[in-house]
C-alpha cells in the first residue's frame, strides 16, 4: 500500500502552480455530452475523479479523445446508453451530473446513487425535486436513480437548501427544455459560474449564474466549443495554508484571487501576510499564528472543502480557535488523526474547539476523506519528525501530484510502498 512519508519542519519557499478546478471540471465534462459536436476542454486536473467520470462518459458511447493529461475532446453524438452502473462511478459524487445531462438530452437516464466523500448524510432530494418540477418522473430503485419524461418544460424551482450539486444538475436538465426555468436560492460557487459559462459557450442561454437566481431559457441544441476550466480554489487554498503552516514564503500562481477572499481574510486575521497579484497570491508567514474563529458557509463564505486544512493550521495558533462546520454534519472524522499528531481539539456538536499547540509530532495516520487527507499532509509538513499517511486514494481523488508540487518548493515528501524504502527515508531523516 502506498503511503506519503513526510519529513516536516521545512519552510516552503518559491512558486507553486494550481491546476484546473476538479469540481468545475466534473460539471463541465457532464455538460459536454449535451452537444452532438466536438467540445474541447482544457486545464483539466489530472486527478482520479476526472478519470473516473471520463470512463463513465465513454461507457455511454460518447467519444472521449484525451489529447493529453489536461485536455480532452468530447463528442456526445454517438451516445447509445443512458444507464451508468454503480461499479463505474462508486468512488465519485459528481456522477449524478450525468443524470441531469442524459435526462435533459434524451429524456431518460439511469444512474447509480453517487459515492464521494463520506462527510455526512448527502441526500439528493433537491436534485429530484428539480427534475420532477421540469416534468420528469424519478424513482430510486435497486440503488439506481431512474428518471424519464415525455418532455421537459421550464418552470420556477426554489431550492430548500443551497446545493452546488442540485444547482448544476437542474441547469443541465433544463438547458434543452421548452421555455424558461428560474432557479431560486441557487448556489453561487465559482464552479457554478464556470459550468454556466461553458454551457453558454455552446449556445445555451443562462443568466444570473453566480447570483442566487439563475434563469435558463431553453434552446434547441448546443454546438461545439473550446473551453478552459477555472483554477481550483481549494487546491490553491490548500497551498496557501501549506505556506502559512510552515512559516514559508510562497507565491501561489494561476489562480483567481477573488475566489480566495474568504480564505485570505482568515489567514490575515491569523497574522499571515497576503499580497494579491492579478493571477497569484503571495503568502508570507513570519509572525506567530493568532487564533481565530471560522464558520463554513456556501460561497462567498468560507468553503467547507477548506475546513480540515484550516483546522490543521488553527491547531498551531496561539490561543483557542473555534471551527464551525455548517454544511456537512460529519466532517470532523480526521480530528482523531490530528490528535495522534498531538493536536488538542474537542468536537462539540458541529464545532471543533481548538487549543493551540507548539508543534505537531509526526505519526502514522489515515486519510479519512479527500480534504482530511490534505489536512494531514499539511500537519505533516509542520510536524517534528516523520509523518506517514495511509489511504492515499482519497487524496488522489482531488490533488494532482501533491508531493511533487510541494517538493518543488522545499518540502520533503516521498510516495513509497516498499518497507525497505520507507525505512531508508526514515533513517536519512535521523542522520
Ligand atoms: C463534486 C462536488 O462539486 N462536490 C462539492 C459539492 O458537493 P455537493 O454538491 O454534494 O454538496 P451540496 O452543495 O449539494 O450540499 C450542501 C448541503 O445541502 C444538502 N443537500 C444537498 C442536496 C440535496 O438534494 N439535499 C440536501 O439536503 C447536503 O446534505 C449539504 O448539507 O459541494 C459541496 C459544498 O460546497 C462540496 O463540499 C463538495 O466538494
Ligand atoms: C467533498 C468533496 O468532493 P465530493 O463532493 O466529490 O465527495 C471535495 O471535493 O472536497
Amino acid at each position: 500500500m502506498e503511503k506519503l512519508i513526510i519529513r516536516g519542519r521545512k519552510p516552503l519557499q518559491g512558486e507553486i502552480l494550481v491546476n484546473g478546478a476538479k469540481n468545475a471540471a466534473l460539471g463541465v465534462l457532464a455538460a459536454a455530452i449535451l452537444s452532438d459536436e466536438d467540445c474541447c476542454i482544457e486545464n483539466l486536473p489530472n486527478v482520479n475523479d476526472i478519470n473516473v467520470l471520463l470512463q463513465a462518459i465513454e461507457k455511454t458511447g460518447a467519444r472521449v479523445d484525451k489529447v493529453n493529461n489536461h485536455k480532452v475532446v468530447i463528442n456526445g453524438s454517438s451516445i447509445n446508453a443512458c444507464s451508468i452502473d454503480y461499479e463505474s462511478i462508486k468512488k465519485i459524487r459528481a456522477s449524478y451530473y450525468l443524470l441531469g445531462a442524459l435526462l435533459g438530452k434524451y429524456k431518460k437516464a439511469e444512474v447509480a446513487l453517487p459515492g464521494g466523500c463520506n462527510i455526512g448524510n448527502r441526500p439528493i432530494d433537491q436534485h429530484i425535486k428539480g427534475f420532477e418540477a421540469l416534468g420528469a418522473t424519478v424513482k430510486v430503485e435497486h440503488g439506481m436513480i431512474v428518471a424519464s419524461a415525455e418532455e421537459l418544460i421550464g418552470t420556477n424551482i426554489y431550492l430548500d437548501v443551497v446545493s452546488v450539486g442540485a444547482t448544476i444538475n437542474i441547469m443541465l436538465a433544463a438547458i434543452l427544455a421548452k421555455g424558461t426555468t428560474t432557479l431560486e436560492n441557487a448556489a453561487k460557487e465559482p464552479h457554478i459560474v464556470d459550468v454556466a459559462n461553458f454551457l453558454n459557450s455552446m449556445g445555451a442561454d443562462i443568466k444570473g449564474a453566480g447570483t442566487d437566481i439563475i434563469k435558463i431559457n431553453g434552446v434547441e441544441s448546443l454546438h461545439s466549443t473550446e473551453y478552459m476550466i477555472i483554477p481550483d480554489q481549494i487546491e490553491a487554498g490548500t497551498f496557501m495554508v501549506a505556506a502559512a503552516i510552515t512559516g514559508g514564503d510562497v507565491v501561489v500562481k494561476n489562480i483567481i484571487p477573488k475566489h480566495m477572499e474568504a480564505i485570505s481574510a482568515k489567514l490575515i486575521e491569523m497574522g499571515v501576510t497576503i499580497k494579491e497579484g492579478d493571477e497569484e497570491i503571495r503568502v508570507m508567514a513570519k509572525e506567530p499564528l493568532k487564533s481565530t474563529h471560522v464558520k463554513t458557509l456556501p460561497y462567498p463564505g468560507f468553503p467547507t472543502d477548506m475546513q480540515p486544512q484550516m483546522t490543521a493550521l488553527l491547531c498551531l495558533a496561539n490561543g483557542t480557535s473555534i471551527m464551525t462546520e455548517s454544511i456537512f454534519e460529519n466532517r470532523f472524522k480526521y480530528i482523531d488523526e490530528l490528535s495522534r499528531m498531538g493536536a488538542n481539539v474537542k468536537v462539540e456538536g458541529n464545532s471543533a474547539i481548538i487549543d493551540g499547540i507548539e508543534s505537531f509530532s509526526g505519526a502514522e495516520v489515515n486519510a479519512t476523506d479527500l480534504r482530511a487527507g490534505a489536512a494531514l499532509v499539511l500537519a505533516g509538513l509542520a510536524a517534528d519528525g516523520i509523518t506517514s499517511i495511509n489511504n492515499l486514494e482519497y487524496i488522489d481523488r482531488g490533488y494532482e501530484s501533491i508531493e511533487n508540487k510541494l517538493n518543488a518548493i522545499g518540502a520533503d515528501i516521498a510516495r513509497l510502498s516498499d518497507e525497505k524504502e520507507i525505512k531508508k527515508f526514515k533513517l536519512r531523516t535521523c542522520s
